[in-house]
């Protein structure tokens, strides 16, 4: 791509999607610079995806240890030991931030590491004062977390700060009910911190399937995670001890030994200069994008979190690859937004694909729903009553398969391999028509009546 710009495509961001784009880009021929400001790999590597599930593994061990015994093995009283665990988990993301940077030498690209702001349609400017001109701009800076505005939040943490906490609190309040606050309640609970979930709203979870978010509830509760709803914190406060005060409008207060944050992430558009160079944002302050990623300004492009499509890492890279494909490799393509599994890595985990029951009766008026109920067979020996549940939704007039959604062990990696079978369009029919596989979890997917 012969022009008098520094670079082809200068990307913002060496988080999921601004990584791919960056490769991939350079493996079409394009000259890439990308800029990071914080550590390659971004919040799925660093802060994120990653060192989550790995202490929900760490975590898991609570519960195994304790089954063991009925499986007959003789294990002595078990400590936890946080720091070890911490360190371990940093040390692998130390690794594989080194991965992502090797890939991006490996495909020549340049790799910075300080701030860009957007000076211009095609020039970024660079924290240490340097203007690098590019034919092509790719916003890929990601989201942050975001605190209430009240009295005293600056004395909670946010999931930035959970990975590296010296030593584990006896009492953790979480704020928020979604996905970050529930993943860690299940991961703190199990390391034998007190946690209680303090939530503004009546339900946790909001947008997964209601039976689902509630079996979380019920089996939280009774591992005796705590759970205070419709409560807003209004103040939190140091007291004497060096513990936190909680003030909740309307009700007693709360005392912890540390408070997070999991309230929500907003795109990191403030201070960019985007709107000076033309760049319209929408009024959560995310990138305004058309199906090829491209905002308003012809040159800037942005994927990934920013643009609040959906905030989830395979979004991010397929938004990424789509960009890099349409503008660099000569072959236009979009996104398809629609159908994409997700989880909740909590205790047990949770996963789902397609539309919830009550989307679906929205949508489509007269639908089939068949569930399962079902103690896996290992809990069952293990004494332990936790239950899981499959749901199916199903468009009574095309018996079409339009919603999956489920909560037991091992529940995510089920429901990415039938995910595809919903993505596909398959029907009620077609899972009937499968021989289960026997015995597993799983098979109840083919035997719901
Ligand atoms: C605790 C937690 C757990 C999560 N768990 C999951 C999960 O299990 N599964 C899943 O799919 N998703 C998960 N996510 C979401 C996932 O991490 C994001 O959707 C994904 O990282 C988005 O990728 P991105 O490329 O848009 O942004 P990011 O990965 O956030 O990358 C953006 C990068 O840009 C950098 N940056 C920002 N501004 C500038 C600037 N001006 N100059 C230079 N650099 C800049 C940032 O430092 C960052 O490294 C989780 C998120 C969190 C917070
Ligand atoms: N397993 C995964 O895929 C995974 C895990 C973690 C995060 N993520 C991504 O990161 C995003 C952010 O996660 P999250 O858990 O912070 O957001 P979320 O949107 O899932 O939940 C935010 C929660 O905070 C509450 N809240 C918002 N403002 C509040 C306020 N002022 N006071 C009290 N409560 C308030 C909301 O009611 C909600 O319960 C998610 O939307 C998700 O896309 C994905």
């Amino acid at each position: 791509m012969g022009n008098s710009f520094d670079h082809d495509l200068f990307v913002i961001g060496a988080g999921s999607g601004g990584v791919r784009a960056a490769r991939v880009a350079a493996g079409h021929g394009a000259k890439v610079a990308v800029t990071e400001e914080f550590r390659v790999g971004g919040t799925c590597v660093i802060r994120g995806c990653v060192p989550k599930k790995l202490l929900v593994y760490g975590a898991h061990f609570a519960e195994d240890l304790q089954d063991a015994r009925r499986f007959g093995w003789d294990v002595p009283e078990c400590g936890f030991d946080w720091p070890a665990l911490r360190d371990t988990v940093q040390a692998e993301v130390a690794r594989l931030s080194g991965l992502y940077r090797q890939t991006l030498d490996s495909h020549q690209v340049t790799v910075l590491s300080e701030r860009a702001t957007v000076t211009g349609p095609h020039e970024v400017l660079l924290a240490s004062g340097r203007r690098v001109t590019a034919k092509v701009i790719l916003v890929a800076t990601g989201a942050s977390p975001v605190l209430p505005s009240i009295e005293g939040a600056q004395l909670g943490i946010t999931s930035n700060e959970v990975f590296h906490i010296e030593q584990l609190p006896r009492r953790l309040v979480i704020a928020g009910g979604g996905y970050i606050a529930n993943e860690f309640a299940g991961i703190f609970h199990a390391f034998g911190v007190q946690v209680t979930l303090v939530n503004r709203t009546s339900q946790i979870l909001r947008g997964y399937d209601e039976s689902i978010r509630d079996r979380l509830q019920q089996i939280s509760l009774a591992k005796g995670i705590q759970f205070r709803f419709n409560a807003e914190l209004a103040r939190v406060e140091k007291i004497g001890d060096g513990s936190l005060r909680l003030h909740i409008t309307g009700e007693d207060p709360l005392a912890c030994d540390a408070l997070l944050f999991a309230t929500g992430r907003k795109p990191n558009t403030e201070g960019l200069g985007l709107t000076e160079a033309g760049v319209v944002l929408d009024d959560q302050g995310a990138v305004k994008v058309d199906e090829y990623s491209r905002s308003s300004v012809e040159s800037i492009y942005a994927v990934g979190d920013v643009t609040n499509r959906v905030q989830l890492t395979p979004v991010a890279i397929r938004e990424g690859q789509a960009f890099a494909d349409t503008v660099f490799g000569g072959k236009p393509r979009t996104v398809d937004h629609s159908c994409i599994p997700s989880a909740v890595f909590s205790a047990p985990p949770m996963a789902g694909v397609g539309l919830t029951e009550a989307q679906a009766r929205k949508r489509y008026g007269d639908i089939k729903v068949y569930t399962s109920d079902f103690r896996a067979m290992k809990n069952v020996l293990a004494n332990r009553h936790e239950r899981a549940l499959y749901k199916m939704v199903v468009d009574a007039a095309t018996d079409k398969v339009v919603g999956l959604h489920m909560i037991g062990p091992d529940a995510p990696e089920i429901l990415q391999a039938a995910a595809v079978a919903v993505k596909a369009g398959l029907t009620k029919q077609d899972f009937d028509d499968t021989v289960a596989l026997h015995p597993s979890m799983a098979e109840e997917l083919v035997l719901m009546r």
